[in-house]
């Protein structure tokens, strides 16, 4: 089916994952599917570095065609297979302006959440201040709490844009499944809770579980309090 596709990816890693759903939602599987490991360091590897100069994944590539940012795979997917599997962006001009809006708002919360879940790993031990997590924890709730209103508002059953799947759960889902993961409690974001529930009986999102999250399913309890 999609043959003349390469996905080179890491396991858990939310820009990986954005494309992996937007390949299942285009119906796209068959792709030459390379899973690498952060720990090898296998995304700084030759093979990634050959089309991808960041030594970062997703590295994409279809035929001669190569699109490394997840959000520009996800845009590209939807343009080259328009009318192939689910139509990820929706004709209304405010249902448009509302997904568009909210994905790239998705980047923020990614940002604020790597900036918690991930302190240790970009902060060397030196330069560590409880403080500093401290402000970077209570910005991350600020930004959860955001999300929440808009689910609120959109009345339950809904997905991130509205009444239906749209590229804006593509991409900001896997910061959502994340932030569960590192143990964000459904009891203080009930409507987050149940937006994660609705999105992982999808089969897109079901195909591309991370693998490392389906052999270790219990995460860590980071966000417990927050
Ligand atoms: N802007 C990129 C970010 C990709 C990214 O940060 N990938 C991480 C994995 S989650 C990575 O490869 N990190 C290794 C590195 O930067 O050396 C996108 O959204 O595609």
């Amino acid at each position: 089916m999609a043959q003349d596709m390469t996905l080179l990816w890491g396991s858990g890693s939310p820009p990986c994952w954005r494309v992996m759903i937007a390949l299942e939602e285009k119906q796209l599987q068959g792709y030459n599917s390379v899973l690498l490991s952060f720990d090898k360091m296998e995304h700084k590897s030759q093979q990634v570095l050959d089309i991808n100069p960041r030594g970062q994944v997703p590295s994409f590539k279809h035929g001669n065609v190569v699109v490394n940012e997840s959000y520009a795979a996800c845009f590209y997917l939807e343009s080259r297979f328009k009318s192939q599997g689910t139509k990820l962006i929706p004709d209304g001009p405010e249902e448009q302006a509302l997904m568009y809006q909210r994905m790239f708002e998705g980047l923020s919360l990614y940002d604020k959440l790597g900036a918690v879940i991930f302190y240790d790993y970009y902060v060397p031990e030196g330069e560590r201040l409880e403080s500093a997590l401290k402000r970077n924890t209570e910005t991350l709730a600020t930004e959860l709490k955001l999300w929440e209103g808009y689910l609120e508002k959109l009345g339950s059953g809904s997905y991130l844009a509205g009444k239906d799947f749209t590229m804006t759960d593509v991409v900001v889902f896997p910061t959502v499944a994340t932030a569960f993961r590192f143990g964000l409690s459904a009891g203080h974001y009930p409507k987050l809770g149940a937006y994660h529930a609705l999105m992982k009986e999808r089969p897109s999102i079901k195909a591309s579980w991370p693998p490392h999250w389906l052999e270790n399913p219990k995460g860590q309890d980071t966000l417990k309090d927050i």
